[in-house]
């Protein structure tokens, strides 16, 4: 069964005015699924209706058979807690510590009580530490999340999804604040996650060659459309023209 089928998915905010339009998208491999297209296009739209952060207008999202597009608070709770998110702002809580921020990953889990007391499993706080270690921030656990550069942070916000356990992962333009360097460095990070954990991994992004030098998949959006899905290599500059419109960017 695939992990993710969006089929007929539209969305609206403000009546007559679609967002994204009869968006088709199967993911069902591992790997980076790179997202680009304009501003405004409707990108982060379309991630905030697969983890329902907002509830679509019409269409299905099958997430493993179940429909997240139609389902309402406890199953909506489950099936969200298998959906990772990674921001552009990170959005840690920034008077705890690095190691409380990943834990929070956990909270979805948890019961109402537990997690108002934070009283975290021992098996969590071991697997906190490990994941810490896997994002190259094994030192860093008792340091407060403020204390932290914007790519230590994104670290951060890495392993904190991945302390959901999710079958997907979403990351909305999650280099957007960081420099040519470290954007590399996060990208390395998230593939290598997507690959050797096995996770699809849904990526925003508005560098076009750190999306096709990372990515196994490309989907070009325009207009609220899907105007290319398929390899990286296959992307054209009429593609390209296509996406973004006019062409005096590509020289
Ligand atoms: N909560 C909202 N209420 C009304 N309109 C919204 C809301 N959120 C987004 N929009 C509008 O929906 C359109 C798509 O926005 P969205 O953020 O999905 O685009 P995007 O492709 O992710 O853009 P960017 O690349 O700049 O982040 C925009 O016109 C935006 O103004």
């Amino acid at each position: 069964m695939s992990d993710l089928v969006i089929r007929g998915l539209h969305h609206a905010y403000v009546a007559d005015t679609p967002i994204l339009r009869d968006i088709n998208i199967t993911i069902d491999e591992p790997g980076i699924v790179a997202i680009i297209g304009p501003s405004g296009t409707g990108k982060s739209t379309l991630l905030r209706c697969i983890n329902r952060l907002i509830k679509p207008s019409g269409g299905s999202i099958l997430f493993r058979g179940d429909d997240v597009a139609a389902v309402q608070g406890r199953p909506l709770r489950e099936l969200r807690r298998q959906v990772g998110m990674v921001f552009q702002e990170y959005n840690l809580v920034e008077r705890l510590t690095v190691l409380e921020n990943v834990l929070t990953g956990r909270l979805g889990y948890m019961s109402a009580w537990k997690a108002w007391r934070r009283q975290f499993a021992a098996e969590d706080i071991r697997r906190a530490f490990d994941l810490l270690d896997f994002v190259g921030l094994g030192d860093f656990a008792k340091q407060r999340a403020d204390a932290l550069s914007g790519g230590q942070r994104q670290r951060v916000g890495i392993a904190r999804a991945l302390m959901q356990d999710p079958v997907v992962l979403l990351a909305d333009e999650p280099t957007s604040s960081l420099d040519p360097k470290t954007s590399v460095e996060i990208m390395e990070l998230l593939t290598t996650l997507a690959n050797d954990k096995g996770i699809p991994t849904l990526v925003n992004i508005h560098d076009v060659n750190l999306a096709r030098r990372f990515a196994k998949r490309m989907i070009g959006m325009s207009g609220g459309e899907v105007v290319y899905d398929g390899a990286p290599d296959g992307i054209t500059d009429d593609h390209l023209k296509r996406i973004y419109g006019g062409e005096s960017w590509l020289s």
